[in-house]
C-alpha cells in the first residue's frame, strides 16, 4: 500500500454505552479507492464521519495526512475532504450552477472567471449536460442530482472524497453510469476515495480494496479478487456467493 493518507489507530466509539467500534485500526493509502460494505448499523457511517471530524472517537486517534485531527482546525480539514451522501443535500433554492459554484466562489472571492472555469471543469468531469446549469435541483432526475452532488463534493479539489451510499437512490442503469464515472474521476484526479455501499457488486467493482464490516469492526479487508477467492469468514462467503 502507498503511504497512508488516513489512519485509524485503536479507535473506540460508543453511543449510550453501546460500543460500535472497538479498538479499530485501519490504514487507507493515498490514492486508494476503498469500498466499505457491512451489515446495517455496524458503524460504517460512524467511521466515515470520524474522518472529517463530524464525529470524534471516544478513545484512540484518527490521523489525516499525518495530522491527529483532534488537534487540527476542522474547517481547514474539511476544505480538503469532499463529502457526498445519499439524497445529495443540494441547496434547493439555488440553480445547479450556483450549487456547484458555491465552494469555488468562496475560495476565489475576487475572481469570478476562476469560479466559472471551475464550474465548467466540474460539469465536464461528472458528465453533466451544460443545458442543466440554470435548473433547480427539483427539476433534475435522481441521477442528475447525484452528478451535481459529486461535482459539488469535488469543487474544492479535495485530496479525499468520502461517499456514503451516494448511488443508493437511483435505478440500475443510472447507477452503472455513475459507477463508471466515479471510477474515471478516481483514475484521472488521483483522489483518495472512501465509499460506503450496501451492494456487494458495487463494492467489488469499484474498490481497489474492499473492507467488510460486521458488528464490532472489520471482518476482512483485501482486494476484490482475494475477497472473492478467499473469504475470511462465513459472513463474507455468504456476501460474495454467486458474485
Ligand atoms: N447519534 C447517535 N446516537 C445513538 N446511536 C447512534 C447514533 N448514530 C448512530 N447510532 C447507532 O450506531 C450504530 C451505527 O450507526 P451507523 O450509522 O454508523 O451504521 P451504518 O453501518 O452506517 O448503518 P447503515 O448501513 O444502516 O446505514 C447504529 O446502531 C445506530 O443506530
Amino acid at each position: 500500500m502507498s503511504e497512508p493518507i488516513i489512519r485509524f489507530v485503536d479507535v473506540t466509539k460508543a453511543y449510550d454505552d453501546e460500543a460500535i467500534l472497538e479498538r479499530f485500526s485501519l490504514d487507507i493509502g493515498r490514492g486508494e479507492f476503498l469500498t466499505i460494505i457491512g451489515s446495517s448499523g455496524c458503524g460504517k457511517t460512524t467511521l466515515l464521519k470520524m474522518i472529517n471530524g463530524l464525529l470524534i472517537p471516544d478513545t484512540g486517534t484518527v490521523f489525516v495526512q499525518g495530522q491527529d485531527i483532534s488537534k487540527t482546525d476542522l474547517i481547514a480539514l474539511r476544505r480538503n475532504i469532499g463529502y457526498a451522501i445519499q439524497g445529495v443535500g443540494l441547496f434547493p433554492h439555488m440553480t445547479v450552477r450556483k450549487n456547484i459554484a458555491y465552494v469555488p466562489s468562496l475560495l476565489n472571492k475576487q475572481n469570478r472567471q476562476k469560479t466559472e472555469a471551475a464550474v465548467a471543469r466540474l460539469v465536464k468531469i461528472v458528465g453533466l449536460d451544460e443545458s442543466l446549469l440554470e435548473r433547480y435541483p427539483s427539476e433534475l432526475s435522481g441521477g442528475q442530482q447525484q452528478r451535481v452532488g459529486i461535482a459539488r463534493s469535488l469543487a474544492a479539489a479535495p485530496e479525499i472524497l468520502l461517499m456514503d451510499e451516494p448511488f443508493g437512490a437511483v435505478d440500475e442503469i443510472t447507477r452503472r453510469m455513475l459507477q463508471d464515472e466515479i471510477m474515471r474521476i478516481h483514475r484521472e484526479l488521483g483522489v483518495t476515495i472512501v465509499f460506503i455501499t450496501h451492494d456487494i457488486r458495487e463494492a467489488l467493482k469499484l474498490g481497489s480494496r474492499v473492507a467488510v464490516m460486521d458488528h464490532g469492526g472489520l471482518v476482512q479487508i483485501d482486494t476484490p479478487e482475494n475477497i472473492r477467492k478467499h473469504p475470511a469468514t462465513d459472513f463474507v462467503k455468504e456476501l460474495v456467493s454467486d458474485r
